[in-house]
């Protein structure tokens, strides 16, 4: 449409752009203030874009530096696009599709191979080339049915921290353990800013505990709030609720688990954007006291840089595999790969899988089998002894996780 022009916004209409953003997901205040000086350090110039009819910001997208891990232990730059929103009234004109042109070729500009996105609606994102290519288990535990097992990795120490110590401890702490699965990514100062905003201002309903090893060297963190702050003493009933819980390894996962199932009046734990093969339910006296209320979709990802990303990540072994891949939104992407043990490279060579780059976003971090997607109808098979060689190149030890909402 070509009424529609897009171009970065001034630091001076950020807070527009905010609430446009905030109005089209329907929250009904605007940011206060106080939280207004945290979420706009997340902002930053040059990638906040808005969509203009006429002389009035009717769309707006953003994205944030970050990084994402990839099969191998290799870190890509990368584009974490957030804050995407169509004014209610001026949606269906292409306004999106705008905005989303604009910011995939500011992504390629920048050098940043890969963008990616949590969606607010799976069936809006794939034509631009986005795949879901991570999930998570919403989990709760009834505090009731017994805690942890004794035989359950123990060790160290678990503290509470305040607000201000946790924006001194927490990034460099999530920076330094959150290595060695595929679909982490990298969390900026803005991002932490606001995402402290409950801590730090707001009442601090938002508690931190902080786990450290033996030696007394930090290695892990759960940020957690009441579910529901209604309770009346005497109730005996007190629901937590768990932002996000990130830890090194084994024992201070389940330290920070058993923390929290010990914590004196709770009956329920619950959480949001636990990686499919935590090993909660094994430590459990109990095992049904453990439930996964939902399988949620987590992180999307857009391969803006083909063969750089391809390149970027390692694949199993496996006999080497041709696969033709589509991008009608960055036609410089499309083009045939060859995909071994050894590596990738561009040919000339028949294809033996075609599929879409969004189809290739999902099968990137590992998350899913070419062969189910072959059995979706999602890749075309030219040749049948392809799909389970393919699944053997992109498979990964452990499932892909990100765990970060941005
Ligand atoms: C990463 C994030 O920030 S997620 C948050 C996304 N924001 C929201 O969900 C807020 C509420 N929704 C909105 O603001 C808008 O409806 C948006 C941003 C989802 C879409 O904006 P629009 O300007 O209406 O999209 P646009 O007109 O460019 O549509 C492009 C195409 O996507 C399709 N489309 C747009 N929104 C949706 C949807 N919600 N579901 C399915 N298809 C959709 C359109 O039909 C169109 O398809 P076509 O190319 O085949 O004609």
């Amino acid at each position: 449409m070509s009424e529609v022009d897009v171009r970065p916004l001034a630091e001076s209409e950020y807070r527009q752009a905010n609430d446009l953003f905030l109005a089209s997901l329907h929250v009904p205040e605007r940011s206060s203030e106080e939280r207004w000086r945290r979420s706009v350090t997340r902002y930053e110039p040059g990638r906040v874009f808005g969509a203009y009819l006429g002389e009035e910001l009717s769309g707006t997208a953003m994205s944030l530096s970050s990084s994402l891990e990839v099969p191998g232990g290799a870190v890509l730059p990368a584009a974490a696009v957030t804050g995407v929103g169509v004014r209610a009234d001026r949606t269906r004109r292409g306004l999106l599709r705008e905005l989303m042109g604009a910011q995939l070729a500011d992504t390629r500009r920048r050098g940043e191979p890969v963008a990616m996105l949590h969606a607010s609606e799976t069936r809006i994102y794939p034509r631009f080339g986005y795949g879901l290519a991570t999930r998570a288990h919403r989990v709760s535990v009834s505090r009731l049915l017994g805690g942890l097992r004794d035989d359950a990795p123990a060790g160290g120490q678990v503290r509470l921290v305040d607000g201000p110590s946790a924006e001194k401890l927490l990034p460099e702490l999530y920076a330094r353990i959150s290595t060695g699965r595929p679909g982490l990514i990298g969390r900026s100062e803005g991002w932490w800013s606001t995402r402290l905003f409950g801590t730090v201002e707001n009442g601090g309903a938002q508690r931190i505990a902080v786990h450290s090893d033996e030696s007394g060297t930090d290695d892990g963190f759960a940020l957690f709030e009441p579910a529901k702050t209604d309770h009346h003493f005497g109730d005996g009933a007190v629901a937590l609720h768990v932002g996000e819980l990130h830890a090194a390894d084994a024992v201070a996962t389940a330290s920070l688990w058993r923390f929290l199932l010990n914590l004196d009046l709770v009956t329920t734990v619950s959480a949001i954007d636990r990686p499919l093969d935590e090993a909660l339910p094994w430590w459990l006296a109990d095992r049904r006291g453990y439930a996964v209320d939902r399988l949620d979709d987590d992180l999307w990802v857009r391969l803006v840089d083909v063969p750089t990303a391809l390149a970027a990540r390692s694949y199993g072994a496996a006999e080497p595999v041709v696969i033709e891949v589509r991008d009608p939104v960055l036609p410089e992407n499309a083009g045939t790969y060859r995909i071994g043990p050894d590596g990738t490279e561009p040919v000339d060579d028949r294809p033996q899988l075609t599929l879409d780059v969004d189809v290739l976003g999902s099968l990137y971090l590992g998350d899913v089998a070419v062969t189910t997607l072959a059995d979706a109808n999602r890749v075309e098979v030219h040749d049948p002894a392809a799909p389970p060689e393919a699944d053997r190149l992109f498979a990964t030890p452990r499932p892909p996780w990100c765990g970060t909402g941005f």
